[in-house]
């Protein structure tokens, strides 16, 4: 288990006597480290030691922050022969999250789902800690529908999220979104300059494919309308580079998407929760484009809830990306016409992704625990 730990912590000897000790399991995806990471913010008298997994996003972005501990996992599905490798493997994290929970001394786990949080529940239970788990679907994830009832409690980013084992308490908090999309955030200096509409296409912090394809087949009649076009690709985009033109900008990933989202007149997307959360407080209205291969359908069932809001119209992945292009003529066609403005229906959708933004989210995450930590 690697391990990496600063000096000191904390703001004098008080604070480090009174101190909770909070083994946070978050990793993999954006979706699963950024909310527990805005969480962790609102803590900062908190000693937290964080648990993921290695070569995946955590090891990128947590140790800045906080010493991170990683353990081996991965999901139960395939055959078998994986499956009892997998059970092994949960068997081994389980011990060795035990064993951290007991060297650190501490005092409560949070986690946002996710494989990682398979052993970190399983741990805290059997160390007789307190745990909270958030989840940011609006189909409770595999973890959660098992584990979710022996936690203390579960923290939901959707009301209308059903868990088939209740735990003794549930909060609707709303999905934490970092800090930098409730305060204005600049428009990156790399985005095409000019007055036409910006579109942001967003894939996910690990990029889509599927809805990059359509994207790129459709984009060039949008460019020539005068569109600004900036797409997020993802690192493993075998068709990065295909598409040139001055008004149309790729990166494989970019931690300034606060200011993108803020700026952009429309956003083209898959429909991860986090990106979601963080469209809606930079209410900015989307085309969702749900990943047609995510559990139990939940980005179908994510979409559903947005467009149900007015804040987003669905559009499912298809090979040519005709219907995604019929939806951004229709969107945009009020703002690139110049003859009498039509209706711009952007508006009333970026009022509804207002309507649907959770701004406390990160800061009542923190106040139940803060509670689960007292009781
Ligand atoms: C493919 C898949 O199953 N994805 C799931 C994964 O999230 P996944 O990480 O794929 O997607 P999310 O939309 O939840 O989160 C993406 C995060 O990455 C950030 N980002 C993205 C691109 C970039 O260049 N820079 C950047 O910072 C976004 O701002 C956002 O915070 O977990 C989520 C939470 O359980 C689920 O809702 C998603 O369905």
């Amino acid at each position: 288990m690697y391990s990496w730990t600063p000096l000191a912590y904390g703001t004098g000897l008080r604070g480090i006597i009174a101190m909770t000790r909070l083994l946070i399991a978050a990793s993999g995806t954006g979706g699963h480290l950024f909310p527990a990471l805005a969480v962790a913010e609102k803590l900062p008298h908190w000693d937290i030691h964080w648990l993921g997994t290695r070569d995946r996003l955590d090891g990128r972005l947590v140790p800045k922050h906080y010493p991170l501990h990683w353990v081996a996992m991965g999901g139960l599905q395939g055959g078998w022969r994986l499956r009892l490798r997998r059970l092994i493997q949960l068997f081994v994290a389980v011990w060795a999250v035990g064993r951290l929970l007991h060297r650190k001394q501490i005092t409560l786990v949070f986690t946002t789902g996710g494989y990682i949080a398979a052993p970190a529940v399983l741990a805290a239970r059997l160390a007789g800690l307190p745990v909270l788990l958030h989840e940011s679907n609006a189909v409770a994830g595999r973890v959660t529908r098992l584990l979710g009832g022996c936690c203390s409690g579960v923290a939901l980013g959707w009301s209308s999220t059903k868990l088939s084992r209740p735990p003794a308490r549930i909060w609707h908090t709303g999905t934490p979104v970092r800090p930098q999309f409730y305060r204005p955030a600049p428009l990156p200096e790399w985005v095409p300059r000019g007055s036409g509409p910006l579109l942001v296409v967003m894939g996910g912090s690990q990029g889509a494919r599927g809805l990059n394809h359509m994207v790129r087949q459709q984009a060039r009649p949008w460019l020539e309308a005068g569109c600004r076009l900036v797409h997020l690709c993802g690192r493993n985009d075998p068709e990065m580079g295909s598409l040139r033109d001055p008004a149309y900008v790729e990166r494989p990933f970019t931690e300034e998407t606060a200011g993108l989202l803020q700026y952009g007149d429309l956003a083209i997307s898959r429909a991860g929760a986090g990106t979601i959360s963080e469209l809606a407080a930079s209410r900015c209205p989307a085309i969702l484009v749900p990943y047609p291969h995510a559990a139990n359908q939940h980005q179908e069932a994510n979409a559903a809830a947005v467009a149900a809001f007015g804040a987003a119209v669905i559009v499912h992945e298809s090979p040519d990306g005709a219907p995604l292009d019929r939806a951004v003529r229709r969107l945009l066609e009020p703002r690139l016409s110049m003859g009498t403005p039509a209706r711009d229906p952007l508006v009333a959708m970026a009022a509804a992704m207002g309507r649907l933004a959770r701004n406390d989210a990160a800061a009542d995450v923190a106040k139940v625990l803060e509670n689960l930590h007292r009781t």
